[in-house]
């Protein structure tokens, strides 16, 4: 999120010259406003000067490069439907936005559609954007969402490199995200999202949270500002972090027990929500905002400070007993995950299923699934390893769903679903030899090489 403090007045030790006209950038790049103004005023200033991008560029000098604004108003928006979308416009230096090929919309796949259409609700969305008490609005499911389908793909309306608000003057943080703002397709659904915008209820911090002034929309921080403070998600892309306005997830409101969660994908610069578990109808859907592996006071002290609310979740309005029974369970769990590699090293696999159990029941009951992603291979290697092939077989499609459900497998991810599905055939085969031989196929037999503790498995 922006810092809304006093930036540095580093943007007058550029001189123009140097930045005007300097390097072997594409036309469209253009590296200060003095050579932009020549363009634009001149008559000879076709929008083929700035393309791929929609508008000319509009940069503000800063001590090393200038911070500009690129936009592509007909980018796509939410869930990847047909014509155009809200646009999208980025914050970012001319080195970057040339280089970097994730940003450039001449490469980039503004119209890459939603890779798991299977696996997306659409029309009508599953959700309503609706009132919640003591939390402005949010989204509430109107019907039955199925565990690891799609709630929305959202793409990302405004991206704003990090560091640039500390970079330039604060009026040059607010200009720049007006700018970006107002030359997307549909600003207001943007500037809509600010706490005293239109169709907007403010929410926490008249409920006495929020004393931090930094969360508090003062009066000389614009409606973009706000915005960005109150709705934008760190993310990273081709290494760079970046604050990303999404304006359809910017609804969806936070829970420390969450029933979905989100994953940003940098080839789309789309985010997902994925429903975490089963979602009823009438059930609001929320996801985390805050960071795993922290104690319930320090969740409440962290969302109040950076994004400026007092958390009004089931579990922060529990009473102190609650809170404290959720901090230990959460406490045992990164001690567990690292119990569960141990005891798998030193052979000891019904120790390590155990404590593997122990531990995604915890993650379970403290609504922390999508922590967990790496850690099922263990127990599929584990149960496969004491001949239970049915367990064996559950945990490698995890394994499989996180690799091809949750984003683009990549090369790597390719090469290990192929694996993955070699494995899963072979498991199945050896589940259906062993019924026809009359088990059940969740016992195994003593495998050669198993170590002692195996030999006690039932
Ligand atoms: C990304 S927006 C979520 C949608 C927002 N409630 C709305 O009305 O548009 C973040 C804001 O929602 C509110 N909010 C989100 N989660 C909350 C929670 N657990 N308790 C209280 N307020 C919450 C806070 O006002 C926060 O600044």
């Amino acid at each position: 999120q922006p810092s809304t403090s006093e930036s540095s007045p580093s943007s007058s030790s550029s001189p123009q010259s140097q930045v005007c006209g300097r390097g072997t950038s594409p036309p469209h790049l253009l590296r200060h406003p003095v050579c932009l103004d020549a363009l634009i005023s001149s008559s000879s200033s076709p929008p083929a000067s700035w393309t791929p991008w929609t508008h000319p560029p509009h940069c503000i000098p800063a001590s090393d490069e200038p911070w500009c604004v690129y936009t592509n108003a007909a980018a796509l928006g939410s869930d990847s439907g047909p014509g155009p979308g809200i646009g999208i416009s980025i914050i970012t230096t001319p080195d970057i936005a040339s280089s970097d090929p994730l940003l450039h919309p001449a490469q980039h796949r503004f119209h890459a559609p939603f890779f798991a259409p299977d696996k997306l609700y659409t029309d009508p969305r599953p959700y309503k954007v609706r009132d919640v008490p003591g939390k402005g609005k949010g989204a509430v499911a109107i019907r039955r969402i199925e565990k690891g389908r799609a709630v929305l793909v959202d793409y990302a309306s405004v991206l704003a490199a990090v560091e640039y608000p500390a970079d330039v003057l604060r009026e040059e943080v607010q200009e720049l995200l007006s700018i970006a703002a107002e030359r997307l397709g549909e600003p207001g659904k943007v500037t809509g999202l600010a706490r005293k915008g239109e169709g907007r209820a403010s929410a926490g911090l008249e409920d006495g949270g929020g004393e931090d002034a930094e969360g508090d929309m003062d009066s000389e921080a614009s409606v973009m500002e706000d915005v960005m403070l109150t709705n934008s998600f760190g993310v990273v892309i081709g290494g760079r972090e970046f604050m990303g306005l999404f304006s359809d997830l910017a609804r969806f409101n936070h829970d420390c027990k969450p029933n979905a969660f989100i994953h940003f994908s940098e080839t789309t610069l789309a985010m997902t929500v994925w429903a975490a578990r089963d979602i009823e109808p009438g059930e609001e859907i929320t996801i985390t905002y805050s960071a795993a592996g922290m104690t319930s006071k320090e969740r409440q002290q962290t969302l109040e400070k950076v994004w400026g609310f007092k958390c009004q979740c089931s579990l922060c309005t529990s009473s102190p007993e609650a809170l404290n029974a959720s901090d230990t369970r959460r406490a045992q769990i990164p001690s567990l995950r690292e119990e569960v590699v141990k005891l798998a090293q030193k052979g000891e696999f019904n120790k390590a299923i155990t404590a593997a159990e122990t531990l995604f029941s915890l993650v379970e009951e403290e609504g922390l699934t999508e922590q967990m992603g790496d850690m099922y291979e263990v127990p599929a290697r584990l149960y496969y390893h004491v001949g239970n092939l049915e367990k064996a077989l559950e945990y490698t499609l995890k394994v499989k769903h996180e690799i091809d459900g949750y984003g683009f497998p990549g090369k790597l991810g390719m090469e290990k679903l192929k694996m993955l599905k070699g494995v899963i055939a072979r498991i199945e085969r050896e589940l259906k030899d062993k019924k026809k031989r009359g088990g059940d196929g969740s016992q195994g037999e003593e495998k050669p090489g198993d170590q002692e503790e195996s030999k006690h498995t039932k």
